[in-house]
Order: C-alpha cells, then structure tokens, then sequence
C-alpha cells in the first residue's frame, strides 16, 4: 500500500503554486506536510484526491493513477478539506446518514457504520445536535468522521487542527493517531508542534518546492532543532 508522487506540479495563471514535488509514502505513516502559508500544501493535496488537475506529473495512490482512476480512488481516500465545510442545519447523525449514501451503503450497514464512526470519533454524547451547535473540536470531529466512513486506506487531511484550542487540537491528534494503523495518513500543516507530536516524517514545502523530506527525528537532529529546521528550509 503506497503513494507514489512524481514531479507533480500547479500553476495556477503565472503562479507557480506546487513546483515538481516528489515523495512516496506507505502504510502505517502518519506524514505531517508542512509549509508557511501559501507554501503549496492545500494545492498537492487536491490533487492527489482528483479535485484539480496538476498542470504536469504524476502521482499513484495504491497503485492507481490520480489521472485516470479518480473514480476508484475515492472510495479509497478520505480527505478533510481545509476549513471544514459541513451542513450546520443538518444533525450530526443525518450528516454522516447523507455520507453513507454517497458512498452507497444499504440502509442496514449504513446504520452499523454510523455507530461506529460516531464510537472513533467520539461523537456519542454530540450525535443529535445540529452542526452547526458543535464547538470547533466536534465539528473537526464530525469532519473527520464523514472522511473515514467508508474506511479508506488512506486519510488526507488538509490542516485538521487549524482554529483550535490547545486542548482541541491536543483531542484530534490523539484522534488522528488512533486511526493509523492500517492506513496511511497525510495531513497538511502549517504548525511545527502539530507535525511533533504525531509524525513519523515530516515532507516540508516552501514556495511550491519540496525543501525537505525525512523523519521526525533527523529533522529534532537538525542544528538548533526543529523550528531552526523550518526557519532555514523555508527561508
Ligand atoms: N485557485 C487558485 N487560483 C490562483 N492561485 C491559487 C489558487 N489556489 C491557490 N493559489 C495560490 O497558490 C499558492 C499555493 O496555495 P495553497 O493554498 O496550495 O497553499 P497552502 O500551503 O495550502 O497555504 P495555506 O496554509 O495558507 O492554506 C498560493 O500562492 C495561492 O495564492
């Protein structure tokens, strides 16, 4: 199980927004994908799950072309958009009733698959409510939750903690976490101590290059450690 990226590049007009990124990664990695603002991340990731075209490269996820088996691919993807753009007026468990459907579960296992989520996610005692009455760490929840439900392989996640509170963020890593194994797990970041606490590899992007891609611990082994490592590669 693997992504495979190569010379992947956006240009959007005159802006060069990903320049030629290549990385791989397989199961069981949680990969923090780190960069400024504006760096490139939120472009490489809607790439990667089909919703723009890259303007030159290629990229494979478990083996199938992002060109020309995005179809397939998202049944086998989940992805947290950034910003998180739900249904407030809808209720927690009518959301994720919607989402089964358009994954295309039968009404039986839809029911089944609705307890399970709401379990991982961690949504039992906010499952009533509407939306758009949660605090910002359910919602993230509710996010997340409508991005595993139809347990995909991998998970894409396009800054999964950002407007949270310390503790909130603290909540969806250990969250973020507990989903890994069996899965490859990718998520965007513009916050050093995010990517810390739950990366095994850290790919860093500046200005639409890949400046970096190693492990966690090669990046702390870094001159001055790792906010030294971002200051320098991003600079
Ligand atoms: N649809 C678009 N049209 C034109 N330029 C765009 C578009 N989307 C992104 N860009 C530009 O491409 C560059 C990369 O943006 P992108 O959103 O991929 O970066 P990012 O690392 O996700 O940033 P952030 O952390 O701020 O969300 C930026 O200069 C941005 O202004």
């Amino acid at each position: 199980m693997s992504i495979e990226v190569v010379s992947l590049s956006k240009i959007y007009g005159n802006q060069i927004a990903v320049n030629s990124v290549s990385f791989q990664a397989s199961e069981g990695q949680i990969i923090g994908f780190l960069g400024p603002n504006g760096a490139g991340k939120s472009s490489t990731l809607k790439m990667l799950v089909g919703l723009i075209k890259p303007s030159s490269g290629h990229a494979k996820i478990l083996g199938l072309s992002i060109a020309e088996h995005s179809l397939e691919l998202a049944s086998k993807i989940g992805y947290l958009a950034e910003n998180n753009p739900l249904y407030p007026d809808m209720y927690v468990q009518e959301f994720l009733d919607f989402i089964g459907k358009i994954h295309g579960f039968p009404a039986d296992k839809r029911k089944k698959r609705i307890e399970e989520v709401i379990e991982l996610v961690g949504l039992r005692q906010e499952r009533k409510k509407k939306i758009g009455e949660l605090s910002k760490g359910y919602q993230q929840r509710v996010g997340i939750a409508q991005s595993i439900f139809h347990d995909p392989s991998v998970l894409i996640l396009d800054e999964p903690t950002s407007g949270l509170d310390p503790n909130q963020m603290a909540e969806i890593r250990t969250l973020i976490q507990s989903l890994s194994p069996g899965k490859i797990i990718l998520f965007s970041s513009h916050l050093l101590t995010e990517v810390e606490s739950i990366c095994h590899r850290i790919l860093l992007i500046s200005q639409g290059n890949l400046v970096a891609d190693c492990t966690l611990s090669e990046a702390k082994n870094y001159p001055g450690g790792l906010a030294a490592f971002f200051k320098d590669k991003t600079a």
